[in-house]
């Protein structure tokens, strides 16, 4: 059971393609579902430690995995009981159910086991379960003690993340060959538990992958404030918000930060490491800017506009958050010709490039080739895109950082990564890497202040 952190991810077609490819030689179908129901038992009988395992196979090659992996459990000598939706429709769930010499219960009739294994679908699924099956699947679950997943919970689209009805919670999903998008987005990753990939020697290239612990900039003997990275934040009508992205970008380990506000030097005067100046928009074309962070509390006025269209014509390297997001243009951003990081939660997602049917990681990418912008899609399931294609799915983010100036503190983290010199892409993953450690290290009820002090500590 391998944790997920900085592996491929591969949609359903990726995925068989992938396989596909595995099958050379005597490597056939039948090889990687045995490879599959092994690896399957392996880490059941782990899990289950003695206790009565029920297995649900479905008529697909998911349900054929579920078979391998009871004919295995059984001869481990484990109590196993397997019941099928219905008998076995493709080639390799025939091969596998005739390897199980046991009995196979109606679904609708089996009664509960303490662990439960759900072999029902898993990247085949087409459409809803059948309402008997739901049924079935939701009953049996909330009368286990320990519910694990084959590849995905049965009722989640691989894809998109979307589920097709109603589904029972999971407590380990055993993804098999490579991890899935809707292992990470959501709602379908709030329902899997702990999500484990299973290696059945299927090998696996995606331009997409799990968020992992990033390469952060260090100074050396040779660093000076400005070669850490120097962010100038633009500010405006709510200086609370670019105050916070201000001292965020110094905890996240900027050399220098210089807060550009309306009126002069502003703010609480414990933050004495920020540099405050009064805006002016030749400020923003000072060539050791290495990142202008604009959008967190600039208001939407004339004012506001200005500013940011003097950042745009800055030719600095920028990060537009908040309110930017809702003043920006994407024909001005693809002009502007230098770096740049959009850090949209889904409202300014949708409103910057409009309502979309698709997924969130195939919207994210479309959304960075057509604004030549790196997206960071926020949400507890960040997806951040290039326009080059290269993806990174973040796994569900604490819930706590559903509280005002938190979207602040991102955009000064990664401002300080983008300063440091990380090529836009990998600041945005450095930034997003911090600031969810840094939520994890504040537990519950924290604020956004704590968020930011605590970057200094998680970069480790
Ligand atoms: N390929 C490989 O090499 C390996 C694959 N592996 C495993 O295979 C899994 C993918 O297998 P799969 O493609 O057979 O899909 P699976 O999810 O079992 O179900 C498809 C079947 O269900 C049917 N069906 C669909 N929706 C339905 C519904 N709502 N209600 C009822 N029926 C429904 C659908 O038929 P349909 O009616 O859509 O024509 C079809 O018959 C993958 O997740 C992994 O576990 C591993 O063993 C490693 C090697
Ligand atoms: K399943």
């Amino acid at each position: 059971m391998i944790p997920i952190d900085g592996l491929p991810v591969l949609t359903a077609a990726e995925m068989r393609a992938a396989e596909l490819a595995a099958m050379v030689g005597d490597v056939t179908e039948a090889t990687l579902m045995d490879r599959a129901g092994a690896a399957i038992a392996r880490a059941v009988a782990r899990l289950a430690a003695g206790r009565e395992i029920l297995v649900l196979c479905g008529p697909g090659n998911n349900g054929g995995d579920g078979y391998i992996a009871a004919a295995m459990l059984r001869r481990q000598g484990l109590p196993v009981r397997v019941a099928a939706s219905e008998a076995p429709r493709s080639d390799g769930a025939r091969r596998a159910a005739a390897l199980w010499d046991g009995a196979v219960e109606p679904l609708v009739q089996a009664k509960p086991a303490p662990i439960l294994l759900d072999a029902l679908f898993g990247t085949g699924l087409s459409r809803p379960l059948d309402h008997s099956v739901q049924q079935a699947l939701c009953r049996l679950a909330s009368a286990a003690w320990l519910r694990i997943a084959v590849d995905l919970p049965s009722g989640v689209a691989t894809d998109d993340g979307k589920l097709l009805g109603e589904m029972p919670r999971f407590d380990v999903t055993l993804a098999l060959g490579a991890v899935k998008p809707s292992h990470v987005l959501q709602p379908a990753a709030s329902l899997m538990g702990q999500v484990r990939l299973l290696d059945i020697g299927v090998s696996t290239e995606s331009q997409a992958h799990i968020l992992a612990r990033p390469g952060l900039p260090e100074p050396n003997a040779t660093s000076h404030k400005y070669s850490r990275g120097m962010v100038a934040v633009v500010a405006g009508s709510m200086s609370g918000a670019s105050e916070l992205a201000a001292l965020a970008a110094l905890r996240a380990g900027a050399g220098y930060v210089l807060h550009l506000a309306s009126a002069g030097p502003s703010g609480p005067a414990s933050l004495h490491a920020v540099v405050r100046r009064g805006y002016a928009a030749d400020a923003l074309s000072e060539e050791r800017i290495g990142a202008i962070v604009i959008g967190p509390g600039l208001g939407r006025d004339g004012d506001a506009s200005e500013r940011l269209n003097a950042a745009l014509v800055s030719g600095r390297p920028l990060v537009v958050d908040g309110d930017a997001l809702r003043l920006v243009q994407i024909e001005a951003l693809a002009e502007h010709d230098g770096s740049k990081i959009l850090t949209p939660h889904g409202g300014e997602f949708t409103h910057l490039f409009g309502k979309t049917a698709d997924d969130k990681l195939s919207a994210t990418r479309r959304a960075a080739r057509q604004s030549g912008a790196v997206v960071v899609h926020k949400g507890a399931d960040t997806v951040i895109a290039a326009p080059d294609g290269r993806a990174i799915l973040c796994p569900e983010a604490s819930p706590w950082l559903s509280t005002a100036g938190t979207g602040d503190v991102l955009a000064g983290a990664i401002g300080a990564m983008l300063a440091a010199g990380l090529e836009p892409f990998r600041a945005a993953e450095a930034g997003v890497w911090l600031h969810a450690q840094a939520a994890r290290a504040c537990g519950k009820a924290f604020i956004a202040d704590d968020l930011a002090d605590a970057l200094s500590a998680v970069r480790g």
